[in-house]
Order: C-alpha cells, then sequence, then structure tokens
C-alpha cells in the first residue's frame, strides 16, 4: 500500500446511511454460484428462470423464438443500456455517472476494438446482427447461460455435512430444472469460452458433475479449483469493485465481493446487538451467521439468513465498524474458508478485497493490487454518494486504510507477485483494459 492510503483518522464515515453503495450490488442473483456452508458443502441456488433474462435473449438468439418475437432495435438499445447501468452500479448505491457516463470517458484516448460508442464492448441481441461494428462476442451466450441464479451460501445446514443435493430441489449447476439428475446437454461446437480455456490448460474445463460438495479445506484453494481465479486487491475506494465486475463480465466470470461478506457479517452482528468491541463476543456470534452471496458481476447480491442485506450494509453504522469485525480472526477465517469454497466451486472467477491474493487464493495465477491517489478515491467516492465534504470522504477512506492494513490477522498487503495497477488517472474502462490485458498475458 502506498503513503497515500494511510491515514490516522479514526472517526468520521465514507458513505451516507444506507444508501449509495448498495446500488452497485444487486438485488437478485442471476449467476452466481454455489452456496457453500460454514464447513464444507455447497447447496446450488434455484434459478429464478433457466436461463434467466439473458439467458432468455440467447434462446431467441439461437433462433427457438419466431422471428416477429426478436427483439427490435429500440429493444435491443435498451438491453444494451440496461447491461451498462447494471456494471455502472449496485441498486441500493447512487451512481453520478456509471461506465457510460461522461464522467467515464473523459480522459485518454478511446478505448480499442469491440467497445461500443460509450466504451464497452456491444452486448446483447443487437451485437450479433450488426458484425461488421461489433463483432460478436463468442462467450457472450455462454456467459448468459450461466447467470441463472447461482450463489454461495455460508451456514445452511448443519457443520461439516454435505447436503444430499444443490437447491431446493435437489438441481445443481449443470442440471435441467426439471430433471434433476439429468445434465443439461452442452450445445455442439465450442465456445468462445472453451477454446479460451483450451489455451489456458491448466485451466481446463472441471468435471460436468457438480451435484456432489466438496469440502474444501483452509489451506490452497489452487489445488481445488483449477479454474482461472483472478485477486484484485487494494485499498477503500480504489475501484476494486467497480473494475473487478467490469473485468468478470469482459471475460465471462464469476465475481465475488469479499468486502460485502465482511460488511454483511457486520450488519447481522449489529443486529444482533453484539458487542464489537469484544473480539470473543465477535467470534462466539458469528458462527450463527448464515451468509449467501451471490456471484454474477452484472448483479451480485447477498443475503444474511435470507435477507437481502445489500443496501444495508453500505450504512454508516456498518461501514464504521466492519473493520472491527474484519480484524477478529475467527471471522476471517469462517469467511476466508467460505471465499475458497466459492472460488473452488467456481469455472473461473475475479474476487475482490484485502487479503485475496496474499492469503484467500496465493496460488491464483493473476494478482492485481489496485491503487489510486487518496485525493481521486475521495473525489469519486462523494461524487458517487453525493457527499459535499469530500476531505471528510478522505479522512474516512483514510481511517478504514489504516485499520485494515495494520491488524494482526491477515491485513491489507500487497502480494508479492502481485502486479500494481495506478488507476488514478485511468478511466474504469481503461484500468479494466489494462487488467484484461494482463489476464490475456497470462494465458
Ligand atoms: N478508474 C476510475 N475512474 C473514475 N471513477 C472510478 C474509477 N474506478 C472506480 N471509480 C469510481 O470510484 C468509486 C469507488 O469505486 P469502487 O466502489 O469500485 O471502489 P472499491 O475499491 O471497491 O471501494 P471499497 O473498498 O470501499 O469497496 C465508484 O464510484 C466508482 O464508480
Ligand atoms: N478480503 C477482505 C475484504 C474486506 N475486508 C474488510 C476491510 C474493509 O474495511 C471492509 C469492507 O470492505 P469494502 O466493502 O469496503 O471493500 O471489509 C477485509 O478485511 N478483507
Amino acid at each position: 500500500m502506498g503513503r497515500h492510503d494511510r491515514g490516522r483518522h479514526r472517526s468520521g464515515r465514507d458513505r451516507p446511511r444506507g444508501a449509495a453503495r448498495g446500488a452497485r450490488r444487486g438485488s437478485a442473483a442471476r449467476h452466481g454460484r454455489a452456496r457453500p456452508r460454514p464447513c464444507g458443502g455447497a447447496r446450488l441456488a434455484r434459478p429464478a428462470h433457466p436461463l434467466g433474462a439473458h439467458g432468455r435473449t440467447a434462446q431467441r438468439r439461437a433462433g427457438r423464438a419466431p422471428r416477429s418475437r426478436r427483439p427490435g432495435p429500440a429493444r435491443r438499445h435498451a438491453h444494451r443500456r440496461q447491461r451498462h447501468r447494471a456494471l455502472a452500479g449496485h441498486p441500493g448505491r447512487q451512481r453520478r455517472a456509471g461506465p457510460c457516463g461522461a464522467a467515464a470517458r473523459t480522459r485518454g484516448p478511446r478505448p480499442r476494438h469491440r467497445l461500443d460508442r460509450c466504451g464497452h464492448r456491444p452486448t446483447g441481441p443487437g451485437a450479433a446482427v450488426r458484425p461488421g461494428r461489433h463483432p460478436p462476442d463468442p462467450g457472450q451466450a455462454r456467459r448468459q447461460a450461466r447467470r441463472p441464479g447461482d450463489r454461495v451460501r455460508l451456514g445452511a445446514g448443519p457443520p461439516g455435512r454435505a447436503a444430499p443435493s444443490h437447491g431446493p430441489h435437489g438441481r445443481g449447476r449443470g442440471q435441467h430444472r426439471g430433471h434433476p439428475n439429468r445434465p443439461r446437454a452442452r450445445p455442439p461446437g465450442r465456445t468462445g469460452r472453451d477454446r479460451r480455456r483450451g489455451d489456458l490448460g491448466r485451466y481446463a474445463r472441471r468435471g460436468t458433475d457438480r451435484t456432489r460438495l466438496v469440502r474444501i479445506p483452509l489451506e490452497g484453494v489452487a489445488h481445488v479449483s483449477k479454474s482461472l481465479v483472478v485477486a484484485i486487491d487494494g485499498p477503500s475506494g480504489s475501484g476494486k469493485s467497480s473494475t473487478s465486475r467490469g473485468v468478470a463480465d469482459r471475460l465471462s466470470l464469476a465475481y465475488l465481493d469479499t468486502g460485502a461478506m465482511y460488511r454483511a457479517m457486520t450488519w447481522a452482528l449489529l443486529e444482533r446487538r453484539v458487542d464489537l468491541q469484544d473480539p470473543d463476543a465477535i467470534a462466539k456470534a458469528a458462527d450463527d451467521v448464515r451468509l449467501t452471496s451471490g456471484t454474477d458481476p452484472l448483479d451480485p447480491t447477498i443475503h444474511v439468513d435470507g435477507i437481502d442485506v445489500a443496501g444495508p450494509i453500505r450504512g454508516d453504522d456498518v461501514t464504521g465498524s466492519v473493520s472491527l469485525v474484519a480484524a477478529v480472526p475467527h471471522v476471517r477465517e469462517m469467511l476466508v474458508d467460505l471465499q475458497r469454497e466459492t472460488i473452488a466451486q467456481s469455472d473461473g472467477i475475479v474476487v475482490e478485497g484485502r487479503d485475496i491474493g496474499s492469503t484467500v487464493a496465493p496460488d491464483a495465477p493473476v494478482k492485481i493490487y489496485l491503487v489510486a491517489d487518496p485525493a481521486a478515491r475521495a473525489a469519486r467516492r462523494a461524487a458517487e454518494t453525493g457527499a459535499s465534504d469530500t476531505a471528510a470522504t478522505e479522512l474516512a477512506l483514510a481511517r478504514r486504510d489504516e485499520i485494515d492494513s495494520t491488524r494482526a490477522a491477515s491485513p491489507l498487503a500487497k502480494a508479492d507477485d502481485a502486479v500494481v495497477v495506478d488507476g488514478t488517472h485511468l478511466t474504469l474502462e481503461e484500468v479494466i483494459d489494462t487488467i484484461v490485458g494482463i489476464v490475456d498475458a497470462a494465458r
């Protein structure tokens, strides 16, 4: 962490209560993954639609819908705008300008190929019917088909016991909704993602039988996950979430916001009136908290005991206390365990936090340490939340960084082999481009 990231102040909060940040955090899982349990097993969530909202589009594109029902240009554009909005922010957190907004394109050269005029790769049906302008994304159909409601979950059942099946109807990923034991048929031919996997070699696709639960040991996630893991760490407000989601979307990977997990745990302990100055009380109470994370980069979700807490975990009370909870070793052990399960269950994932490259996934083949000057971080966060006092926002960010980087248990730290990306003078899209380039180079 650079010198600018550290601060000495112990007061101040960097987000207004309850509002803002949840706006980018989504409320319904479309393509998260398994639902890990506290001491082992993972269970899979039931998708709202077998292919999700995008999956319907993929079906139409595959020719299953009559031509008359295919979306017209207006709908295509609306669809594309919707995706851009999803990447720009989480529900509940107000954003002044997303990646399609003017603020996202004020500096630097125009992005290279494959981006629409907002600086994004074209998505949605329109992309496929205008190959001359926007080459179709070969991984899109698979990405969309992968989204339905996969989720990861902590605390869903008795510790140490694998759940007998996935989801309320015993369905696992890769199965038809109505046929619990039948694997979903793979489309003929290789998808773009298959081709990428072929290039990767060591990241070859995992077996298709994902109905069995896996107990993931705390040590070494790389031993259990052969999929691509991109670890993105950095100080508060450096752009980890926005960037990670963009990278995950671009590369058809899942996305895990580990900060949201610590926040959700904090929210749950506040609800239970646990004394957050007492690490023992925190550790004891934490055992009973059930966390569920959705890993769709366009719609990440977080639930506590089935309650959607995406909005509340961005409140001042949680933001002001989360570093205390995150410093408790038992909490970290639980959540790191869950994070490793999520990684292992994924077909490839971008994981953001403070200790991903150093502790959670030390063998991740791509590690990024994302930084930005404190003033830039504060200005962006203030613009995002509507806070008028940028100085106070900067102090609040510095305060959290100070606690997070000086705690004993896996503090905020750059892994030795992480690549430092400084986003101070880059647009969000440029940061995403940079990291996608690093991932491509590592393949
Ligand atoms: N390169 C960039 N250019 C302009 N704005 C950016 C850039 N990267 C991120 N932002 C904006 O900065 C704000 C903070 O970004 P983000 O929430 O992704 O940071 P973070 O590191 O995940 O924060 P936290 O540590 O609090 O979770 C957001 O409003 C985001 O849109
Ligand atoms: N891997 C992680 C992720 C987050 N934390 C802590 C540190 C932060 O203050 C807090 C909230 O994170 P944010 O949502 O702001 O990214 O959670 C951590 O200790 N380890």
